[in-house]
């Protein structure tokens, strides 16, 4: 439905009308127009001084009346007069009272409320029934081809995108199930000759939120019109900040140390810390002077061979991976799962079966005889472990080795994504192959970054006296490798 209105019409504005709708909706422009930038129209829109501006000297440049940020509670008011859409949402139940929930479904009923060929309307229109017409299609890569996916083998996004489509799958499922015995969405959604909605559908409402949405000082997560259209820089590149003023309308302001020459671009940042598979996957671009992949999320897993591998498995409550961080000096990594693996029975780690205040059994660890409540904090109980040198060898060669491995998928994959055919008559696009080459380049200059940053550390380690003690020790029941 979506995408039909888009490419036919019916679901699409110029931008160049963008003014009458914002006057109509009492949205105020101080200085800035919204349309492209010449040079930069791939970009699509973006917010543009139409004369010079001066920080600290400017009043808002965007004022959005309050009743115009899409959130959460916004929606909820919506409902109250909707009926249609309150059945809807009523039926989306807890997934409906998150603001991504109601966001999407929102967006999917305004679309459907907007489409001409309905003959039996529903919902009620407001001014995101046009507002939704100036959201053009983004190229996230959940809307990659096939082959264009394969391009991303080796890289973090790869197993990101397919846990991303997954989830996609079955919040789509939850919609159908949810709405089915509504008799008019049952009629006008679902039917298999005359429903119009299909999965394409939500992952056009996903792609419309996840590159637009806003973290919004006091509201959450929002979307606002017009502000959206801001496009990103980072660092000192970015002119202007948004906010709420004092009566609760959103507002997007020049930064103080900021002078804008007429027709230069006003630009927000969409978080200066997000690396290139973030940007990519939730934006679908790689800023063009980004120099490092930033940060990169590797999973883990328990090896097949740990004797403590099921327990560990049941009682973990952190996530099985970590974060690797581009840092001035070698990288930082984060991840508490690491821990639970790297130590095991002969260390103190064990599990006993204990029976709570309910009456029933649960699984807890203990370390050293103690409980451990929670693995986020288990790091600073090793930490005070005398062998904590041991554990921290022992982790850096786990993170180097899972570096190692990632590097081998990405540069076992080079070959083929080097000699894939793109562009026209092909069933690659320029645009994803050239971004899926960039992410591979970042990505694996962070890797061996990492990599060369976990070898100084192990050679470091394996000096420390308690490492040296520990390898010539009797105890040391299986010989350990730490090459
Ligand atoms: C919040 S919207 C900004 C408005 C958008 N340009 C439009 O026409 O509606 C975010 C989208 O703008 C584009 N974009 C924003 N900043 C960009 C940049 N620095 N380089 C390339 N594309 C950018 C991307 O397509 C992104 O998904």
């Amino acid at each position: 439905m979506i995408r039909d209105g888009k490419q036919r019409g019916w679901l699409s504005l110029p931008v160049d009308s963008l003014p009458v709708w914002a006057a109509f909706n009492s949205v105020s422009f101080d200085g800035v127009d919204i349309g492209p930038l010449p040079g930069k129209e791939d970009r699509g829109s973006t917010v543009i001084a139409n004369r010079s501006l001066k920080g600290r000297h400017e009043s808002p440049l965007i004022t959005i009346p309050r009743d115009l940020i899409l959130s959460l509670e916004r929606i909820h008011e919506h409902a109250k007069f909707d009926s249609d859409f309150r059945a809807v949402l009523e039926g989306l139940d807890d997934f409906g009272r998150t603001a991504r929930g109601a966001i999407l479904a929102f967006l999917l009923m305004q679309s459907f409320t907007a489409c001409p060929s309905v003959v039996k309307k529903k919902g009620v229109s407001g001014p995101f029934t046009e507002y939704v017409k100036y959201l053009p299609m983004e190229l996230l890569p959940t809307f990659w081809s096939s082959a264009e996916c394969e391009l991303l083998t080796g890289t973090t996004l790869a197993p990101a995108l397919t846990a991303k489509l997954n989830s996609l799958h079955r919040e789509f499922d939850q919609i159908q199930d949810a709405t089915s015995n509504i008799p008019w969405c049952a009629e006008q959604w679902w039917d298999e000759v005359d429903g119009i909605i299909e999965f394409d559908d939500w992952l056009q409402v996903d792609a419309f939120y996840r590159s637009r949405a806003l973290e919004y000082p006091g509201v959450g997560d929002c979307m606002v019109p017009c502000i959206d259209m801001a496009n990103h820089t980072s660092g000192t590149g970015t002119a202007a900040i948004y906010e709420v003023d004092d009566q609760g309308n959103a507002v997007l302001l020049l930064r103080d140390d900021k002078d804008i020459e007429e027709n230069g671009e006003i630009t927000i940042t969409y978080g200066d810390n997000k690396g290139a598979c973030e940007m990519l996957f939730s934006y679908g671009f790689i800023e063009e002077d980004m120099q490092s992949a930033r940060e990169l999320f590797l999973d883990l897993s328990i090896p097949g061979d740990d004797p403590l591998g099921r327990a560990k498995a049941a009682v973990a409550n952190c996530a099985p991976g970590l974060k690797i961080v581009d840092a001035v000096k070698g990288v930082i990594w984060d991840g508490a799962y690491i821990w639970l693996i790297c130590v095991n029975e002969e260390d103190g780690l064990s599990f006993q079966i204990q029976q709570t205040v309910e009456g029933t059994r649960e699984l807890i660890a203990t370390w050293q005889d103690e409980p451990v409540h929670g693995f986020e904090g288990f790091r600073s109980i090793l930490e005070k472990d005398p062998l904590w040198d041991v554990y921290h060898l022992r982790a850096v060669s786990i993170l180097q080795e899972r570096v190692a491995s990632q590097l081998r998928d990405l540069y076992g994959s080079d070959d083929r994504v080097d000699a894939a055919k793109h562009g026209d008559g092909t069933d690659i696009r320029d645009r994803p192959w050239h971004l899926a080459k960039r992410l591979r380049l970042l990505e694996s200059e962070l890797l061996e970054k990492a990599y060369s940053h976990y070898e100084d550390q192990k050679l470091q380690l394996m000096q420390s006296e308690t490492v040296l003690r520990y390898l010539s020790g009797p105890n040391v029941e299986q010989e350990e490798d730490f090459s």
